[in-house]
C-alpha cells in the first residue's frame, strides 16, 4: 500500500495535541469503559487475510509497517460495524520505552506497553488507499493492546526480521505472514468509535476498532522492537524508536459503542 510517502513525513517528536481543523474527531481516546453503550446491531468481525499478500517489512521512521499487497481484495476485513469491504494495506505497532506505556489507547486511563494496528481501506467505495484516507470511513484500524508475559509464537518471525532494518528508510523482503495470528482468540468483543489516523495527516477517516481482549509478548521480543532507530545510517546521532504514540484526544461528545455487554 502507499503509506510509505507520508509517513516517512512523521517526526516521533511532535505528539503534542496537532491543531487539525475542525478536529472533533481525534485519536486516539480514553475508553471510558461503563460510558460505552451496548449494541445489539454490531456483527462479528470478518477477517479473511492471505499470507501471500504480504509483502515486505520496513521502517519509516516512525514505527515499522509490514505492508500488504492491496491491489485486490485478497486480504480483507468485513461486518463488525462496517457496511463496506476493506482490504488489508499494512500492520505497525506503537510502543514505549518502558512496559510501563506505550499504547494509543487506553481503558479507563489504563495504559498498555504497545498497541498494534492494522489498517484497512474501503474497497468497496474506493480505488486506494490515499484516496480513502482522505474521506469519511475510508478507513478501519483493529487495535489490539499488547500485554507483557508469554513470548508470541507468531510474532517471532517478525521481531527476527527488524535488526535488518534497524535505521530509517530501510526495507526488506517479508513474505507468507498472516497478521490472523496477531488477533486475540476472541475477535467477538470490540469496542467502536469514529476517528482519525492517530499521525499525521490525522484525517478523521477512521472507523476504530479496539479489541477487548489483548495479545501477550514476550519481555524480549518487546525489547527488539525498542532496537529500532528514529534514525537513518547517515545521521550522526542515533535515537531509540521508543514512544511513538500519540497522546489521548478529546472525545467531543462521541459515543464509544460495545459489541458486548
Ligand atoms: N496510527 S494509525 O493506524 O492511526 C495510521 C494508519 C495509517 C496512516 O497512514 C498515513 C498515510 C497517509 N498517506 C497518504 C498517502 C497519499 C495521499 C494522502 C495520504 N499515506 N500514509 C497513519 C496512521
Ligand atoms: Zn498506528
Amino acid at each position: 500500500c502507499s503509506s510509505k510517502y507520508v509517513l516517512s513525513q512523521m517526526h516521533p517528536m511532535w505528539q503534542g495535541p496537532l491543531a487539525v481543523p475542525g478536529g472533533d474527531r481525534q485519536s486516539p481516546i480514553d475508553i471510558v469503559v461503563r460510558k460505552s453503550v451496548f449494541d445489539s446491531q454490531l456483527k462479528p468481525l470478518v477477517t479473511d487475510y492471505d499470507p501471500d499478500t504480504c509483502q515486505q517489512i520496513w521502517n519509516n521512521g516512525y514505527s515499522f509497517l509490514v505492508e500488504y499487497d492491496d491491489t485486490t481484495d485478497k486480504s480483507t476485513l468485513k461486518g463488525g460495524p462496517l457496511r463496506d469491504k476493506f482490504r488489508l494495506c499494512q500492520f505497525h505497532f506503537h510502543w514505549g520505552e518502558s512496559n510501563a506505556w506505550g499504547s494509543e489507547h487506553t481503558l479507563d486511563r489504563r495504559l498498555f506497553p504497545a498497541e498494534l494496528h492494522l489498517v484497512h481501506w474501503n474497497s468497496d467505495k474506493y480505488s486506494l488507499f490515499e484516496e480513502a484516507v482522505m474521506e469519511d470511513n475510508g478507513l478501519a484500524v483493529i487495535g489490539v493492546f499488547l500485554k507483557v508475559g508469554k513470548r508470541h509464537e507468531g510474532l517471532q518471525k517478525l521481531v527476527d526480521a527488524l535488526p535488518a532494518i534497524r535505521h530509517k528508510d530501510s526495507v526488506v523482503e517479508f513474505n507468507r505472514f498472516n497478521p490472523a495470528c496477531l488477533l486475540p482468540a476472541n475477535t467477538d468483543d470490540y469496542w467502536t468509535y469514529h476517528g482519525s489516523l492517530t499521525t499525521p495527516p490525522l484525517t478523521e477517516s477512521v472507523s476504530w476498532i479496539v479489541m477487548k481482549q489483548h495479545i501477550e509478548v514476550s519481555h524480549d521480543q518487546l525489547a527488539v522492537f525498542r532496537s529500532l532507530l528514529f534514525t537513518s545510517a547517515e545521521e550522526e546521532v542515533q535515537k531509540s524508536m521508543v514512544n511513538n504514540f500519540r497522546v489521548q484526544q478529546p472525545l467531543r461528545g462521541r459515543t464509544v459503542r460495545s459489541s458486548f455487554t
